[in-house]
């Protein structure tokens, strides 16, 4: 299937590569003929040596055609290389279109479960990694297979011993890569997976650093590094060790040099042995050494090409990714009730995640819900914004499926807050005013000082016109404060909330459920609820185990009902007794 999708990837360029194809095989062709030439301009004036008369006409033609042939030549590299340059930046531009396009159909779970930079590296380096493809593979791979076989036909053409003869480097060559690549692609792949291996150690290393320094396991780390480092020096050493002598090999039987006094040694001998006329060498040493020498040049291209090929298999299976699917006739929902009827949900189609989950949430009502880690509570929250689709059953608003709402539609009504911060590069007032560019300064305002946000964002010399990550650097949960008043000014009635639980400092925290409580006023609110006395005056709380709901009520409900509910909050005021008294008694 990804195979399948990649094949459209050069369409937009078909018409370049086939002028690229066309120049390239010119190109190297015409440069082919002056050596001919030199043959034939030889062959023409040496009888002259003797006292015979030369035929200057022919000689003076013979000079013309070498000159036309070397313009052809040197037009038709420069022809085809501004093609390919030109094609290579217009497949680019396709290509990052076609990446941001898919990009907008996937699901919104698709960014969930990936770091920004996946998306980064399809759109940066694997597009980036088909430049040396377009660019200059092509016309290196064509030169390293149309001169030489042009010199093969003419040297065949003229004295087939020494064409046999001039053959011998090349397949000494062949036998000797293959020696050294270790049999194909196997010692490369080892290659790959060892400098993967040392890549991902690095990024450990540095990236862990605090981590590791904190809980004193830098020794461990550093040990990681050290060993995966010491592999690829080992193995690195290996490959060299084995391939240098048949690299050495290399170098000797393909030197123009060695080639040529090759090739004179068996020329003299085949004149001697009158097999043929003294001119008749001249071919083989002039152009012999060309048979090999393209093929060599190829030794870096082919490295560019391995990672073209592996690029390219990345964007096709990217592409191929099924994007969600949107109904034709879309749906308005009447109401903005949540319901959700015998979901199931699995993230492999073969773990399933949800089982028969069942909830209403009213209009002007908090539902929470709470479980243990990996319950599914994240799971179900982001259902409801479609981040990915039921396995079976249905979620709904106002009583339409999802599905069949559609999308401008859908993030109208159901605004969603979750830990996982997205900020944009930009200023703090656009960054609020998001979902509603058009809002004035005043409701910016408004809405930053309900999710007590404002007097922080005034600290900043720019104000409101601070650029996030340049004039303002925000810590975890007042970047999740500025979220919060983006969602507010969205005013959508619908609302999915994770409750902070990575920036539980107590002034933070305090702001936050602040913030959070004016956004619930009046609208249909599902929250996550990691700290069980935030939710104790909610309407309902459903209680997640195991992909299920196994219980349901209000607070005093479920504590009265003595099953798991109230256990979690014993154990959870027995924590917090000791660590935020003020909490527990809450
Ligand atoms: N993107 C994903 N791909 C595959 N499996 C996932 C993905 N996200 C979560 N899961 C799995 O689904 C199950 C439910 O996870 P979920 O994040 O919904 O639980 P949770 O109750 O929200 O946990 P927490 O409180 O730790 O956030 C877990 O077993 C988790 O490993």
């Amino acid at each position: 299937m990804a195979r399948q999708s990649g094949v459209g990837f050069f369409t937009p360029v078909r018409g370049s590569l086939a002028a690229i194809i066309g120049l390239s095989v010119l190109g190297a062709a015409a440069s082919v003929v002056p050596f001919i030439a030199i043959v034939e301009l030889a062959r023409v004036l040496l009888p002259g040596l003797d006292g015979e008369s030369v035929d200057t006409g022919r000689s003076w033609a013979i000079v013309w055609i070498a000159v036309g042939a070397l313009v052809v030549a040197f037009a038709g590299a420069f022809a085809s290389g501004m093609i390919s340059h030109f094609a290579d930046a217009e497949l680019q531009l396709s290509l990052r279109r076609r990446i941001v396009a898919h990009l907008q159909r996937l699901p919104l779970g698709w960014f969930d479960a990936r770091s920004s930079g996946a998306a980064r590296k399809l759109v940066e380096s694997d597009v980036t990694a088909l430049h040396q493809l377009i660019a200059h593979a092509i016309h290196d791979v064509i030169m390293a297979t149309v001169v030489p076989l042009l010199i093969l036909v003419y040297l065949f053409a003229t004295q087939w011993i020494l064409a046999v003869a001039a053959l011998v480097p090349l397949v000494v060559t062949l036998v000797l890569y293959i020696v050294m690549t270790g049999g194909g692609t196997e010692k490369f792949q080892e290659y790959d997976k060892a400098t993967e291996r040392l890549a991902g150690a690095t990024v450990e290393y540095v990236h862990g650093i605090a981590v590791v320094k904190r809980f004193g396991q830098v020794g461990r780390s550093h040990k990681r590094y050290r060993e995966e480092a010491k592999r690829y020096v080992e193995f690195s050493t290996d490959w060299t060790k084995d391939s240098l002598t048949p690299m050495a090999m290399v170098e000797i039987v393909t030197s123009p040099a060695v080639i040529i006094v090759y090739l004179l040694a068996i020329g003299v001998g085949i004149v001697q042995a009158g097999w043929a006329q003294p001119l008749d060498i001249l071919p083989a040493v002039l152009l012999g050494s060309g048979v090999v020498a393209p093929m060599m040049a190829l030794g870096a291209t082919a490295q560019f090409l391995r990672n073209a090929m592996k690029a390219q298999g990345s964007l096709a299976a990217f592409l191929a990714l099924p994007p969600i699917p949107y109904a034709d006739r879309p749906v308005a929902p009447e109401g903005h009730e949540v319901e959700a009827a015998d979901v199931c949900f699995s993230y492999d189609g073969e773990h399933q995640v949800l089982h028969d989950i069942a909830m209403s949430c009213r209009p002007g009502t908090v539902t929470a819900l709470v479980g243990a880690s990996g319950s599914g509570k994240s799971t179900l929250a982001r259902l409801v914004p479609r981040f990915y689709d039921v396995t079976s059953g249905t979620v709904s608003i106002g009583g339409t499926d999802v599905r069949s709402v559609a999308a401008g539609e859908l993030y109208r009504r159901v605004g969603f807050v979750f830990q996982d911060v997205q900020l944009l590069r930009t200023s703090l007032r656009d960054n609020i005013r998001l979902a509603r560019p058009d809002a004035d300064d005043d409701e910016v305002e408004r809405v930053a000082r309900i999710a007590q946000i404002h007097d922080r964002i005034l600290r900043f010399e720019q104000g409101y016109d601070s650029v996030v990550g340049e004039d303002a650097n925000l810590s975890g949960g007042e970047a999740q404060r500025v979220t919060i008043a983006r969602a507010l000014l969205a005013d959508a009635p619908i609302l999915v909330l994770d409750e902070a639980t990575a920036f539980a400092d107590p002034d933070s925290e305090a702001a936050i459920q602040k913030a959070l409580s004016a956004l619930a006023a009046d609208r249909t609110v599902l929250v996550i609820a990691h700290r069980l006395h935030t939710i104790v005056g909610v309407d309902q709380i459903l209680v997640l185990d195991g992909g299920r709901i196994v219980e349901r009520g209000t607070h005093a409900d479920l504590v009265a009902a003595g099953g798991r509910f109230a256990t979690m909050w014993r154990d959870y005021q027995a924590n917090h007794a000791r660590t935020r008294p003020e909490e527990a008694k809450a």
